[in-house]
């Protein structure tokens, strides 16, 4: 669990951070969000103690991190920046493997954790270890940056913008396979995105800050049924929030696992779908129910135009 209490960061007489408290518990994914030069990463570098705070507690796992030698606070914390920063001089293997040489790990252990991580990320280890970072594409290598970042077993990763210079396409991919890696490991994450759409998507809680203030920490669909009078309610409450309401639950949550037979074959959706793309495929198919589907394509339910109206709809 990390924890921060009245954190404020002041630069000469200009504050970022300004008395900012909040938990994130164990395994949680949790996006900080807000407009540019709102706080955002020099909150997250205070975590990871890049930043010294001006003022302020960060506890992680009940342990005040100003107690720890910052380079060994920084390895128990995953940080992932955009742009990677990878090291250009070192292989893929190398730049992986950099925190548990320093930790001392066996050759034979960073072997297997190397090959699992590449692994993880869809990346073949026989045909990516010995390669150099530009020797690959920007999304590969920001899943390597993100696989170095985690090759330690870290208790924390943190992420800046990991994939604000990514195509829509990688962006979406690598956001899926973040997700899954994210409840595979059961690590805690604590990301910072300009991209709202993207915080809905993957995030447990929402952080929104403004000003260095933190205005509202719910969760994705608290924030938008409830969001605080003022630039919160700026940010969420546009046309938009139906479709984003739609985005925070996934098919299986609110499908009937009656299967009622009808005349026409309805279109298939994912059980895993968001609420979002099952309204978008109604829509384009014209139809008024679909069939959900498992991983195996079998039918395990239905899911209706009235469902997702009520999903999207003012409480
Ligand atoms: N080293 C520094 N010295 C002086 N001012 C700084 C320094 N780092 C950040 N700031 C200022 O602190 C404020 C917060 O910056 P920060 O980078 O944390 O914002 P941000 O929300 O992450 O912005 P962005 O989304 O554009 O990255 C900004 O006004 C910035 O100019």
């Amino acid at each position: 669990m990390i924890e921060v209490k009245d954190l404020s960061k002041q630069f000469g007489d200009h504050t970022a951070v300004k008395n900012l408290s909040f938990k994130v518990e164990s395994g949680q994914f949790c996006m900080l969000v807000g407009t540019s030069g709102c706080g955002k990463s020099t909150t997250l570098r205070m975590l990871n103690r890049l930043i010294e705070p001006s003022q302020g507690q960060i506890l992680i796992n009940n342990q005040d991190v100003t107690t720890l030698p910052p380079e060994q606070l920084r390895r128990r914390i995953g940080y992932v920046i955009q742009g990677v920063g990878l090291f250009p001089h070192r292989t893929i293997y190398q730049n992986i493997a950099t925190v548990p040489k320093l930790l001392g790990w066996k050759k034979a252990d960073i072997d297997i954790r190397v090959t699992e991580l590449l692994t993880l990320f869809k990346l073949d280890a026989a045909t990516f270890a010995g390669k150099y970072p530009h020797q690959l594409s920007g999304g590969e290598q920001q899943r390597v940056g993100v696989a170095r970042a985690l090759a330690a077993k870290p208790e924390l990763l943190l992420m800046d913008e990991p994939f604000g210079a990514l195509d829509p396409l990688t962006r979406e991919l690598l956001q899926d396979e973040l997700l899954k890696v994210q409840q595979l490991l059961g690590i805690t994450i604590i990301m910072v995105t300009h991209d709202l759409e993207e915080a809905i998507k993957m995030a447990d809680v929402i952080a929104v800050m403004d000003k260095g203030e933190l205005l509202q920490l719910d969760t994705p669909e608290a924030l938008l049924r409830q969001p605080r009078a003022g630039f919160v309610q700026e940010l969420v409450g546009g046309s938009e929030r139906p479709l984003r309401l739609l985005s925070t639950k996934q098919v299986s949550q609110i499908m009937t696992t009656k299967i009622t037979v009808v005349s026409h074959p309805l279109p298939n959706i994912h059980a895993d779908a968001s609420l979002r793309e099952a309204m978008a495929l109604l829509i384009w198919e014209q139809v008024e129910q679909l069939q959900v589907v498992d991983a195996a394509g079998h039918a395990i339910g239905q899911v209706s135009m009235h469902d997702l109206l009520q999903q999207g709809a003012r409480a």
